[in-house]
């Protein structure tokens, strides 16, 4: 799908990036050296999740001085927190479910959203209002790999980013479906780095990642 309105095409987020990070960022101090540690490592599309109070300034200050990443907001629950993301700078809007409220008010913006999606009936509901790119969370539970690999067959021109339990061991499971063009996931940037500060490791373990894809 191409959305005119939009400033950015879903499909140029997916193809940026074979791993989306998802950061839960609690210090504001942590949000401008982490997303340098995963730009250094490779990864400059990251989602800063609405799940901690700092999180928008986060988004605001990684746009302002880390302009190398594409910076987008995760947890986007409501067109509140929609409207909220956007004032701050987020470039892409990515939800965990998919309400029609908010797919329609995204659809009229100029910020791209990634609609999260459990089911085909979800995606189909998306599908309706012109979305062709979706989260698929929570990845895992919902059947993994092979529920996407079931997917593909009614919905082949649907491209998704699984995210939900995927660990260094699964996410290139994902990543070689045809369905699937980047995985999300918190485990490139562990909650132990984030905490000691280790940015070293975050950028390492970006790199382990992407070496092997
Ligand atoms: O907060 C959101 O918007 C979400 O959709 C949830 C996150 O994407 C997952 O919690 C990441 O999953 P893990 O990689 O298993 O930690």
């Amino acid at each position: 799908m191409v959305n005119n309105n939009w400033s950015l095409q879903p499909n140029e987020i997916f193809k940026c990036s074979p791993i989306v990070p998802v950061m839960v960022i609690n210090k504001i101090e942590d949000a401008v050296p982490l997303a340098k540690a995963l730009v250094a490592g490779g990864i400059n599309v990251l989602e800063v999740t609405l799940r901690t109070s700092c999180a928008l300034e986060a988004i605001a200050q990684i746009k302002q001085e880390v302009p190398e990443a594409l910076v987008g907001a995760g947890t986007i629950l409501n067109e509140e927190q929609l409207e909220q993301a956007i004032a701050a700078g987020s470039q892409f809007i990515i939800t965990p479910g998919a309400t029609s409220d908010l797919l329609k008010a995204a659809m009229k913006g100029k910020v791209p959203l990634i609609p999260g999606v459990a089911s085909i009936s979800e995606v189909m509901k998306g599908m309706a209002l012109g979305y062709t790119h979706f989260k698929f969370f929570p990845a895992e539970s919902s059947g993994g790999v092979s529920a996407l690999k079931a997917f593909s067959g009614p919905l082949a021109d649907i491209r998704f980013c699984p995210t939900g339990g995927i660990t260094p061991k699964t996410y290139k499971d994902y990543l070689a479906l045809n369905n699937v063009d980047c995985v999300g996931g918190s485990w490139i940037a562990p909650a132990d780095a984030m905490e000691s500060g280790d940015w070293e490791k975050i950028t390492e373990l970006c790199k382990q990642a992407l070496s092997a894809v």
